[in-house]
């Protein structure tokens, strides 16, 4: 059902300066109705002017804009009949009532220090009005220390809100997504270091209002890194569901990823940028030039399953959209296998591919990873919610040729043409570093662990005998050797994919408005 807003000019004699501008909202896209107080002298009601009363109310409602950016854009209606008045705005109130997606009550974890140190700033500026335009109750925690919403959401009563919001960056959103996942499964029994554990859903939603560094996972979920937009996806109660991968060592559950996993490259980044916090989002620039010139490449083993329930590819042209086909079918197939075979029998049987080598970066994915640094992201054609994650490959090369791929990640090339790259989209894989190999299978050579940190026999060939670490959404890995399997649409984000591209809109006018429908 949608409104169809017409602006009329008001005053004729002055229509030539006042343009005519119509735009259909659906319901699903107001996010409120007021009764307004109609300010006569507010405004130039030219032929109205001779009425005695006139009576209004607004419609508050999303305006999409030019690159994925959502703002909130109103319309007064107004006539001279009372009860007509109410009678449209009750009727309006209803519909929105009935739109049962809608969050009435949040939680709110406000990281001050991610990203530029502007969370608390962006909250109460640009997000709180809008939530409370919206009649939105909310609990708000800024948190103190690192783990704070984390172990917060082990105690409260997260039962009783229909979300959960980080304002931060994705180290923000990845605390309050272990929050949530680490409490669903405490409540139903499961353990967590059990690596084939069947987990359960969680059907809170979180909404990510960026304020960090990267903000990949609010970027490549929305299409921008933008509170207002964030927080009106929020309002209309928008829902993606999105594949988590668990990171085990031995048994041992290290962490949850939804966005990168990077052995090498983004792992030494990550590495060197931590001690660099004070830089804020320039640490990464600085650390990224760094690691660069250090070149260096690991060697070790991937064992991986190939996803085979999924239609899609890493090299197809197209990409996970709003509503995609692809997730869905992915899902549907998912459920039926583990219907038919239960998950361990069917992992069980499927054939693993080995793969040795010298690696300057192996990514895992689970979504393009697109962000305002790299807009297409590091797998343009990754899904959100089709229970695969893909996992790149980038051998041991040039300098130079490196440099080609790094370019690849901001322009329109493909990423994956490249001699040294290769791709796979996976649904569980394992990694061991050659030196965990040969310490495992030699531990008594403990002259091994005492050299220095380069090669002894080639001391200029970057060839590094230390491990890389792993960069897990931003945050380290204590373990190099470690077993990662996707868990098909695991939680819910308040968001709906990245839309197709629509036209602007930009630049209505603020002229008043008469009701038209
Ligand atoms: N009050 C706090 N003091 C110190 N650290 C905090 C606090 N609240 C949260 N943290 C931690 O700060 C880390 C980084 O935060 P956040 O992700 O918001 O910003 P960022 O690292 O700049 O951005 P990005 O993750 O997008 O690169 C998170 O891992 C989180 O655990
Ligand atoms: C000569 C031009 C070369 C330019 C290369 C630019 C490449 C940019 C790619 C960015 C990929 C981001 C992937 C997302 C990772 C996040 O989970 C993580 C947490 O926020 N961020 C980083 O690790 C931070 C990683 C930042 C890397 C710079
Ligand atoms: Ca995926």
């Amino acid at each position: 059902m949608y409104l169809l807003i017409e602006r009329i000019p008001l005053d004729p004699s002055r229509g030539s300066c006042v343009h005519t501008e119509n735009c259909f909202v659906p319901i699903s896209e107001i996010i409120a109705v007021e009764e307004t107080e109609f300010n006569k002298k507010q405004r130039n009601i030219g032929r109205w002017q001779k009425m005695a009363k006139l009576h209004a109310f607004t419609v508050h409602y999303v305006k999409k804009a030019r690159n994925h950016r959502w703002r909130c854009s109103a319309a007064t209606f107004w006539c001279v009949d009372e009860h007509l008045c109410n009678q449209w705005t009750q009727a309006l109130k209803e519909l929105l009532e009935m739109q049962k997606s809608r969050p009435k009550q949040l939680l709110v974890y406000i990281n001050p220090f991610g990203g530029k140190r502007q969370g608390k700033r962006i909250y109460e500026q640009k997000v709180a009005p809008l939530f409370s335009l919206a009649s939105i109750s909310t609990d708000v925690v800024v948190t103190e220390h690192a783990n704070h919403a984390k172990d917060n959401l082990f105690e409260v009563n997260i039962y009783k809100y229909d979300g959960v919001v980080c304002v931060g960056g994705d180290g923000m959103f990845s605390e309050v997504m272990h929050g949530l996942i680490g409490r669903m499964q405490k409540d139903s029994g499961i353990d967590q270091n059990n690596p084939k554990a069947s987990l359960v859903q969680c059907n809170i939603r979180i909404g990510i209002i960026p304020a960090g560094s990267t903000d990949c996972i609010c970027y490549s979920t929305v299409g921008i890194s933008d509170p207002v937009t964030s927080a009106l996806h929020i309002i209309v109660g928008d829902c993606q569901p999105l594949d988590v991968s668990s990171v085990h060592h031995n048994d041992t559950f290290l962490k949850y990823s939804v966005s990168l996993l990077g052995y090498g490259f983004y792992g030494d980044i990550l590495k060197d940028s931590e001690k660099k916090r004070w830089m804020g989002p320039m640490r990464y620039d600085y650390s990224g030039f760094k690691t660069f010139l250090s070149h260096h490449y690991y060697e070790g083993t991937i064992a991986y399953q190939p996803a085979k329930h999924t239609h899609g590819s890493p090299r197809d042209k197209v990409s996970c959209r709003t509503g995609c086909y692809i997730c869905k079918q992915s899902e549907k197939q998912l459920a039926e296998q583990n219907k038919e075979h239960g998950l361990k029998k069917e992992e069980g049987e499927e054939e693993w591919k080995v793969i040795k080598g010298k690696f300057l970066a192996i990514n895992a994915v689970n979504m393009s990873c697109a962000c305002p640094r790299s807009p297409k992201g590091l797998s343009p054609a990754a899904h959100l919610a089709d229970g695969s994650a893909d996992l790149i490959l980038v051998r041991k090369c040039s300098r130079f040729d490196f440099l080609r791929y790094l370019v690849r990640h901001t322009n329109q090339d493909d990423q994956f043409d490249f001699p040294f790259v290769d791709v796979y989209r996976v649904k569980c894989f394992q990694f061991t570093s050659k030196l965990s190999e040969d310490n495992e299978s030699n531990v008594m050579d403990v002259g091994k662990k005492r050299f220095g940190q380069f090669c002894r026999d080639h001391p200029a060939c970057c060839c590094n005998i230390v491990n890389s670490t792993w960069n897990c959404d931003g945050e380290t890995l204590d373990s190099s050797a470690i077993e990662v399997r996707v868990h098909c649409q695991l939680m819910k984000l308040f968001a709906r994919g990245i839309e197709e591209d629509c036209k602007d809109e930009a630049g209505h006018s603020q002229s008043s408005i008469e009701q038209l429908l």
